[in-house]
């Protein structure tokens, strides 16, 4: 299986003591695809990412990277694996090429194509200006390229990364974030973060963890629409609008009222929840109007990624909705 990178851990469980940091974690990665392991802090992504890169075994469950077991047959898997840890031992002393040199000479590059895999590194992280630059004086973006450059510099056709944005000013984040998605397809990827947009923005899949079990793994697209009944209406109308909340309630296609008064007593905002594919808007606005009420804005909400992974993680029924032409921050 020459071409297989893939990513597969079934019933994955690592027990600290009376703390289960994860529990009966399952899910895969097929070979050129990046998963997004999405979760709050202390969810267990980084121990599930230290499982999979072999630095420390699960206690009961399997994980396997390209067909090898990681704990079984850990020299097969780590010769298959760059890894980013949330924070990547560098030799501050060094310069980049320097660095770079000697972690391919570790990771078993061979003398003769050392040059070639660092300066194709360098390259792909954009270090080229900074190669001869000791490491202790770069800022954090550039040091979090070579944390990731020392990942890719054996060409492993596995990258796993620890939180890769954290702590990065929002111009690095951008930058980062493209330089993962320009790895993907030759490489299986998967990252871990506890930012939502980045999981939209960079990877096919996420895997949603909470409190050490996945509670959801699927595209960013069908997570969403899995809450698509939650799309709806947002009005600000002036005057009595609980009194006309009888007759929303009973027009077609639409399933939920919620009226907040609690900022100007003349005023209210009425969130209304469709049925699922339902477009009362119309009828909406003409009640509002021959109810004698003033409507002052009208817009269509959706549910996005934020509120499903919301649901997902506080077991609660989802109330918050964005506006249609926000992005995804
Ligand atoms: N060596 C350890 N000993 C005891 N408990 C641990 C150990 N490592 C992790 N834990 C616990 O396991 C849980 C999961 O931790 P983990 O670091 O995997 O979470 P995380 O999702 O990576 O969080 P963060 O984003 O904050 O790094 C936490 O409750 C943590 O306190």
């Amino acid at each position: 299986m020459d071409n297989d990178s893939s990513i597969y851990v079934e019933h994955l469980s690592k027990i600290y003591g009376s703390t289960a940091a994860i529990q009966d974690v399952d899910f895969s990665v097929a070979t050129g695809e990046i998963l997004g392991f999405l979760g709050p802090n202390g969810a267990g992504k980084t121990t599930t990412m230290r499982i999979l890169s072999g630095y420390i075994p699960a206690t009961t469950g399997t994980a396997k990277i390209a067909g090898y077991d990681v704990h079984e047959q850990s020299m097969e898997v780590r010769r298959r694996i760059g890894y980013l840890p949330e924070n990547p031992p560098l030799y501050p002393d060094m310069t980049v090429e320097g660095f770079l040199t000697f972690v391919a000479r570790i990771k078993g590059v061979s003398a003769g194509d050392r040059a070639s895999k660092v300066n194709f590194a360098i390259e792909r992280c954009q270090l080229k200006e900074k190669r001869k630059v000791a490491i202790r004086k770069l800022s954090k973006g550039y040091k979090q390229r070579v944390g990731i450059a020392q990942a890719i510099v054996h060409d492993p056709p596995v990258i796993i990364l620890d939180e890769p944005t954290v702590g990065l000013d929002p111009k690095q984040i951008i930058e980062v974030r493209n330089l993962i998605k320009s790895l993907a397809g030759q490489h299986t990827i998967i990252l871990s973060t506890h930012i939502l947009p980045e999981v939209s923005m960079t990877c096919d899949r996420v895997a949603i963890i909470n409190r050490g079990k996945v509670v959801a793994t699927d595209t960013p697209d069908n997570l969403m629409s899995q809450l698509s009944e939650s799309a709806g209406y947002e009005l600000e109308v002036e005057g009595d609008a609980t009194g006309a909340q009888p007759l929303l309630e009973t027009l077609p296609g639409v399933s939920r009222i919620a009226i907040d008064r609690s900022e100007n007593r003349d005023r209210a905002i009425v969130r209304i929840t469709c049925q699922p594919n339902a477009e009362p808007g119309r009828e909406i606005a003409n009640l509002i109007v021959s109810q004698g009420l003033g409507l002052y804005e009208m817009r269509r909400t959706r549910p996005t990624l934020e509120d499903v992974f919301l649901n997902l993680i506080t077991e609660e029924s989802v109330v918050p909705s964005q506006e249609i032409e926000s992005d995804n921050q």
